[in-house]
C-alpha cells in the first residue's frame, strides 16, 4: 500500500488499540490480530496498539475456575476497558468468551480457526492406552474430566491448574502421570512437541470455540467493526455461531461438562453436541445439519434437543 494511503489511514483513523491478557497465549492472540490488521489496513504493526489488562481470573490459581465464578473471569476487566473507551478491541481465546456478552458489545470476527483437538501430554508412553489403571490425570476442566473418566473410569482425575507451562512441569516432575491440553494453545507457544498423541474429535469432543480466536468490539464503533470484517474468517465465524448458540441453550455454564463442535462443509453446517454427567457415568449426544444461515437456528435447536436428556436433566439445565 502507498505512502498516501497510509497518512489517509492515520489522519482518517484514530489509532486502533488492543486490550488483552497478558499470558503468553493471550500476547499470541493479540499479536497475531495485531499482524492481520496492520496487513489489511495497510499500515505498521506499530500503528495498532497492545495493551496488557490484568483480570480477576489472572489471580486465582488455586480453584477449578466453575468454583471461582466462571468464564466471564478472564473477560471482565478487557470488556470494562472496551466500554470505557481505554481500548477499542478485544481479543481473547473464544473458549474463554461467556455467551452473554454485556450490553454494547459483540464478537464482530475470528481470526482462520486452528486446529480444534486436544493434545493428551504424557510423562512416559505415546498414547492414552499406555495409562495404567490408577495414573493420576490433572486437568481443571469438567469437559476433560468427564470424557476422560467416560473412557477411563480407571483412571484418577485430579485438578491441575495454571498457565500451559506450569502444567507441563507438573507433569514432567512427577506430580501427574498426564494432563490434557488445546493442540492450538501449545502449538501458539511453540510446544506442540510437548503432546504425547492428538485425541481424535470422534472419541474425545472439544469445548466450544476451542481453537478460534474471537475479537469482541463495541456495536457502534463502525471503524473497528470495518478492520475487523476486513480480517475475520466467515467458516470459523458460522461454526462459533452454531457452537454458542448450542452452549447459550444449555445455558453451559462452567459448572456443565459440554462439549460442542461445528464444521462447515460446503454450504452446510454440521453440529456434533456432547453433556456428560461429572463422572462420565451418562452422556447424550447429538449431531444435525443445517444450511449455513442457519447456523444459530441449528446451535440452540441442538442445545435444547440435549437440554432434555438425563445428564442435562440430572444437572438441573
Ligand atoms: N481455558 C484456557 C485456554 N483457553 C484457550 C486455550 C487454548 C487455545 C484455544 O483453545 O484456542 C486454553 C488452554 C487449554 O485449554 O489448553
Amino acid at each position: 500500500m502507498s505512502e498516501n494511503t497510509k497518512s489517509v489511514y492515520h489522519s482518517v483513523h484514530p489509532r486502533l488499540r488492543i486490550g488483552t491478557r497478558g499470558s503468553p497465549l493471550a500476547l499470541w492472540q493479540a499479536h497475531a490480530v495485531q499482524a492481520a490488521l496492520a496487513a489489511a489496513l495497510g499500515v505498521e504493526k506499530e500503528a495498532i496498539a497492545v495493551e496488557v489488562i490484568k483480570t480477576s481470573g489472572d489471580q486465582i490459581q488455586d480453584r477449578a475456575l466453575s468454583e471461582a465464578g466462571g468464564k466471564g473471569l478472564f473477560t471482565k476487566e478487557i470488556e470494562e476497558a472496551l466500554l470505557d473507551g481505554r481500548v477499542d478491541l478485544a481479543v481473547h481465546s473464544a473458549k474463554d468468551v461467556a455467551t452473554v456478552l454485556p450490553d454494547g458489545l459483540h464478537l464482530a470476527g475470528y481470526l482462520p480457526r486452528a486446529d480444534v483437538r486436544d493434545a493428551l501430554i504424557l510423562r512416559t508412553g505415546a498414547a492414552l492406552a499406555d495409562l495404567p489403571a490408577g495414573a493420576k490425570v490433572g486437568t481443571a476442566s469438567l469437559r476433560r474430566e468427564a470424557q476422560l473418566r467416560r473412557i477411563r473410569p480407571d483412571l484418577k482425575v485430579e485438578l491441575l491448574r495454571g498457565n500451559v507451562h506450569t502444567r507441563l512441569a507438573k507433569v514432567r516432575d512427577g506430580e501427574f502421570d498426564a494432563t490434557l491440553l488445546a493442540l492450538a494453545g501449545l502449538t501458539r507457544l511453540g510446544m506442540a512437541q510437548a503432546a504425547s498423541c492428538v485425541l481424535a474429535t470422534d472419541d474425545f469432543l472439544p469445548a466450544v470455540g476451542q481453537g478460534a480466536v474471537a475479537i469482541e468490539c463495541r456495536i457502534a464503533d463502525p471503524d473497528t467493526n470495518a478492520a475487523i470484517a476486513a480480517i475475520a474468517c466467515r467458516d470459523t465465524g458460522i461454526a462459533l455461531e452454531a457452537e454458542r448458540a448450542f452452549l447459550a441453550a444449555l445455558d453451559g455454564s462452567c459448572r456443565t461438562p459440554i462439549a460442542g463442535l461445528a464444521t462447515v462443509e460446503g454450504e452446510s453446517v454440521r453440529l456434533r453436541g456432547l453433556v456428560l454427567s461429572p463422572d462420565g457415568s451418562d452422556a447424550a449426544e447429538i449431531a444435525e445439519r443445517a444450511p449455513i444461515a442457519d447456523a444459530a437456528r441449528l446451535g440452540a435447536d441442538c442445545g435444547a434437543s440435549l437440554r432434555t436428556s438425563a445428564p442435562a436433566r440430572a444437572l438441573g439445565l
